[in-house]
């Protein structure tokens, strides 16, 4: 036996009703008040909430399941009929509620399911909160839950406990008196029904139950026919050994009782006679009163201990509907009154505002004629205290510091520090890189607060200090709407949370991800069962502030579908819409709520399926993907830290170099953000953290590349490499494939016996980069003569079909940005001169020679870059963001060109052996006037 210190160690006690006990193992429905249950539930909800371990389990994973998937846990003691009022036995069982079955009127049924025995330590006073109601008790108790590796082979006393809870079994069921010839008929009624005789029979075979387990199943099963103290002692047996041995002795108690009890029902004249007789007589009456009470909770019968004299058997005699003693429904009716007096007083102290109070009053009037059984009432109770949570005119300014979730920052409180200064500071102690976002951001920060002093000196001044007790009127001003766009994993979450930081304030996230429902933005009315306010006004209530910074996210996954469930996007304009959001109209709050000082960060993944006015209304700011070299910072000081610290090992203790971060991130992620390479961080984490905790001696602390592979297996992903040596007819291309990784990619092209000089292709492209070949054919086809293909002007092209091919066939590939490379390996072809492997080449052509500019430079570059590149030729009109985007590091290792044509993309990606070779094919001279007609552009490159 292991004794589990109760991990629940706080919680609510549910008095189980005369003479019902639930033992562990045993699932047991209880009938219930429906407010009290309610009452039990919020407070079983409460404390789990509130406490930080794990439930008493024995489920492994118990401590990694959020809390809110927890389950909810009370405390079962069995109340005796006698037991006076705040009379706590010592032992009771954890219960796990399964269902709550609601029934006709106001009764419930909590279907329960024990988990442990449970020994009540104390009474504990409950934590002073509103969700707590009065009449429930908290106490702290220790749990005892019964060893997995419990015996379970076979002993003496196992044997003869499941004899005797056989033989129990038989008499319970009717089944030993049909054996016998029953004398009659009423003995032999069946007390169990014959399908639970079967399946208790198998579990009693059934050699894989721990004894003290099964113990406690024949009691919970067959405790009926036990005396109740009997059942109650028995949950105080935490030792499995003494238990068996202690059910064989009640189990055969209760054969005795039981057979009595057939014998009184048959009227068959027995020994049990004179004080014997009328004792099992009392306790059987006892027993139906407390079943009767049992289906009525409020009511209470007892019966006269007194034995042998005259006085009446029953102390309250039952006749006609049960009907609460008086003093009971008026400690209810107390009870619901207090509630509503409470209520009263927190809608008076919440400074709600003007439409808020009429409609809180009236609320309340009709919550004060509501009787107390009234479904109707916790349906305004839950009104009104969302009423009472929402902000209103609260500002962070209102609040000591410790009252609102403000996130916490890595860096320390400076005094005096300017709002600027301090956004700076946090955003690039929390985040590497992301340059151009933290400046974008402290930008706006600056605007903000220069906006601040601005309206702060416009607002008239107020009159007379003293007289004002409640902070200075709000200023109002209108910040832009930033939106975040980038790939997943950039950062955009986390570094909203840091501006938050920045400015002091509360952070709300609100997932628009999957919203199809205009509801769940805007709330349900009231009408509906189970309405709650929508995402919104729900995240407003969360911050507590009317000022607090709000993060929209995933406004591109947004629904903007229409028909009966509303348009969400639409809901979403009004939000955003600084001349509306003043008073938003949330249908379940009913009353406008001003989200004018909200400050509304969103984030996308793209830009395309975010609606035109809803982009309208906000200020894009584009977050890319990181290059490899970031990856690797990050993960430096941000990512491998955290996870050595969140695996419980010191920072001295495992220590991975840059080479073999890089290593992790282009062998085992692609990706444009740090997610995955956290998850493999993690997973390497964890698996040096287990070397270390087996202690062997051979633990060593820094983690190389083989390590990596031995933990994360063989390398899942393998990047492009450009060849050793050029070959005619193949060039290098730049490819972005869209999630933030870029590289390099080979196109190769070879001539195949004369056909109709046609382009076939094979690579899995797709229909974009299907034109783009065709295009750069036909380029190539045109200038034919100039670039000496043909001998003459007259001459025919070459029917010779070509064949082009992209490896890695499988990955599908398109996009018009190879047209220029497309080009290069054309040319290189028809004349035989080689490129250099070590010059990759992107841009797109048109029909008349010219390079427009393509997308993905900075993850193109950088790709390359990485894979070996030397040179690239880039469109002129990309220069910008190659300047913009892509590291200085980078760009003081590669030469770049830029071209604005397709002779200038030759001239840079061949350099003057195309010229040599056009002015050497034809002779000298012709080569000469051939290449002025080409006017390639070799002397500026
Ligand atoms: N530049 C960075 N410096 C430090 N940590 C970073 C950086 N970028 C991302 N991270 C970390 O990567 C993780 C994922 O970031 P986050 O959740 O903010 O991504 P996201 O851009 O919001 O993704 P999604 O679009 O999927 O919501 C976080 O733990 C974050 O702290």
């Amino acid at each position: 036996m292991t004794d589990t210190d109760g991990a629940y160690s706080r919680i609510p006690v549910l008095e189980l009703p005369y003479p019902l006990v639930l033992h562990p193992g045993l699932v047991l429905s209880v009938p219930l008040k429906q407010q009290y249950t309610l009452s039990l539930l919020k407070a079983a909800m409460h404390e789990r909430n509130s406490s930080s371990q794990g439930a008493p389990q024995s489920d492994s994973d118990a401590a990694v399941t959020p809390v809110a998937n927890r389950p909810l846990m009370l405390a079962c003691v069995p109340r005796g009929v006698n037991s006076s009022e705040g009379e706590m036995p010592e032992w009771g069982c954890v219960g796990r509620v399964i269902r709550l079955v609601n029934q006709p009127g106001s009764d419930t049924r909590l279907v329960l399911s024990g988990v442990g025995r449970a020994r009540i330590e104390a009474l504990v006073e409950p934590q002073p909160t509103r969700a707590l109601p009065a009449h429930i008790n908290i106490v702290r108790i220790k749990t005892y839950i019964d060893n997995a590796s419990a015996p379970i082979a076979d002993n003496a006393a196992a044997s003869e406990m499941r004899t005797v809870a056989r033989q129990l079994l038989d008499i319970l069921t009717g089944e030993e008196y049909q054996a016998n010839g029953a004398r009659s008929a009423v003995a032999a009624l069946p007390l169990l029904p014959p399908s639970f005789s079967r399946r208790f029979k198998s579990v009693l075979r059934a050699k894989d139950v721990a004894h003290g387990a099964l113990a406690d199943v024949a009691m919970g099963a067959l405790g009926g026919a036990c005396a109740w103290e009997d059942r109650v002692m028995h949950l105080s047996l935490t030792e499995p050994n003494a238990r068996v041995t202690v059910t064989t002795r009640v189990l055969e108690r209760g054969i005795q009782r039981a057979r009595a009890m057939r014998e009184v029902a048959a009227a068959v004249p027995s020994s049990m006679q004179g004080p014997n007789a009328e004792a099992l007589i009392r306790a059987q009456i006892q027993s139906l009163l407390a079943q009767v009470a049992a289906i009525h909770p409020t009511m209470r019968v007892m019966i006269n201990e007194q034995r042998g004299d005259s006085s009446p058997l029953v102390r309250r005699t039952i006749s006609g509907p049960p009907a609460p003693p008086p003093n009971e429904q008026e400690a209810e009716n107390d009870e619901d009154a207090d509630e509503v007096s409470e209520l009263a007083e927190r809608i008076e102290k919440a400074d709600l505002s003007e439409d808020a109070r009429r409609i809180s009053q009236r609320e309340l009037k009709r919550l004060r004629r509501l009787p107390p059984q009234a479904m109707e009432r916790s349906v305004i109770i839950h009104y009104l205290e969302t009423l009472c949570e929402m902000p209103w005119g609260k500002t962070t300014a209102d609040f000591p510091p410790n009252e609102l979730s403000i996130p916490e920052s890595l860096a320390a409180d400076i005094p005096n520090e300017e709002l600027v200064a301090r956004a700076q500071r946090i955003l690039d102690a929390d985040h590497y890189g992301l340059e151009k976002l933290k400046r974008r951001l402290v930008e706006y920060l600056a605007v903000l607060q220069l906006r601040r002093s601005q309206v702060e000196a416009e607002q008239p001044k107020s009159d007379g200090g003293e007289s004002s007790a409640r902070s200075p009127a709000p200023v109002r001003y209108r910040a832009p709407i930033l939106l975040l766009v980038g790939p997943p994993g950039t950062g955009k979450t986390s570094i909203a949370r840091s501006l938050a930081a920045a400015l002091r304030r509360p952070f709300v996230r609100v997932s628009l991800g999957g919203v199809r429902d205009e509801a769940e933005i805007r709330g349900h009315r009231r009408t509906y069962v189970g309405a709650m306010p929508g995402m919104i006004a729900d995240g407003l209530r969360r911050a507590k502030t009317s000022d607090c910074v709000m993060l929209l996210d995933e406004v591109d996954k947004l629904s903007s579908g229409s028909g009966v469930h509303g348009d969400p996007s639409a809901a979403m304009l009004e939000v955003l819409d600084p001349e509306q959001n003043g008073a938003f109209k949330d249908h379940y709050i009913q009353v406008p709520i001003d989200l004018s000082r909200v400050l509304f960060v969103a984030t996308a993944n793209s830009l395309d399926t975010i609606s035109a006015p809803l982009l309208d209304r906000t200020e894009v700011v584009d977050v890319a993907g990181y290059t490899y070299d970031e990856k690797v910072a990050i993960a430096r000081r941000h990512l491998l830290p955290k996870q050595v610290r969140e695996q419980g090992l010191k920072q001295e203790e495992l220590s991975m170099a840059d080479d073999v971060l890089l290593f992790v991130a282009t062998n085992y992620t692609r990706e444009a953000g740090v997610r995955t390479m956290e998850r493999r961080i993690a997973d390497i984490v964890r698996a040096k953290a287990v070397e270390y905790a087996a202690r062997d001696g051979k633990y060593v602390s820094r983690v190389t590349s083989a390590d990596v592979e031995r933990i994360l297996g063989p390398p899942m992903y393998e990047s492009e490499v450009p060849d050793a040596q050029g070959v005619p007819g193949v060039s290098t291309g730049l490819a972005y494939q869209g999630s933030g990784i870029g590289g390099i990619l080979h196109i190769e092209t070879a001539l195949l016996p004369p056909g109709n000089a046609e382009l076939r292709h094979t690579g899995s492209l797709g229909e974009v980069i299907s034109e783009s070949a065709e295009l750069a054919f036909a380029w190539v086809k045109s200038h034919a003569f100039a670039l000496g293909i043909t001998h003459t002007r007259e001459e025919p092209f070459p029917q010779n079909d070509v064949h082009l091919h992209l490896p890695m066939g499988a990955v599908p590939k398109d996009g018009p940005s190879a047209g220029v490379a497309l080009t290069c390996a054309l040319v290189s072809l028809y004349l035989g001169v080689p490129l250099d492997p070590h010059v990759a080449i992107t841009g797109e052509v048109t029909l008349r020679g010219h390079v427009s500019p393509v997308g993905g430079i900075k993850e193109k570059i950088v790709g390359a870059h990485r894979a070996g590149i030397t040179k690239v030729v880039l469109p002129a009109r990309n220069k910008k963001d190659y300047d913009a985007d892509v590291p200085e590091s980078v760009r003081k290792e590669l030469k770049a060109v830029f071209v604005s044509t397709v002779l200038e993309a030759l001239g840079a990606a061949f350099g003057v052996e195309l010229e040599e070779r056009i002015s050497t094919l034809h002779g000298s001279l012709e080569g000469h006037r051939r290449l002025q007609e080409l006017e390639l552009p070799i002397s500026r490159l």
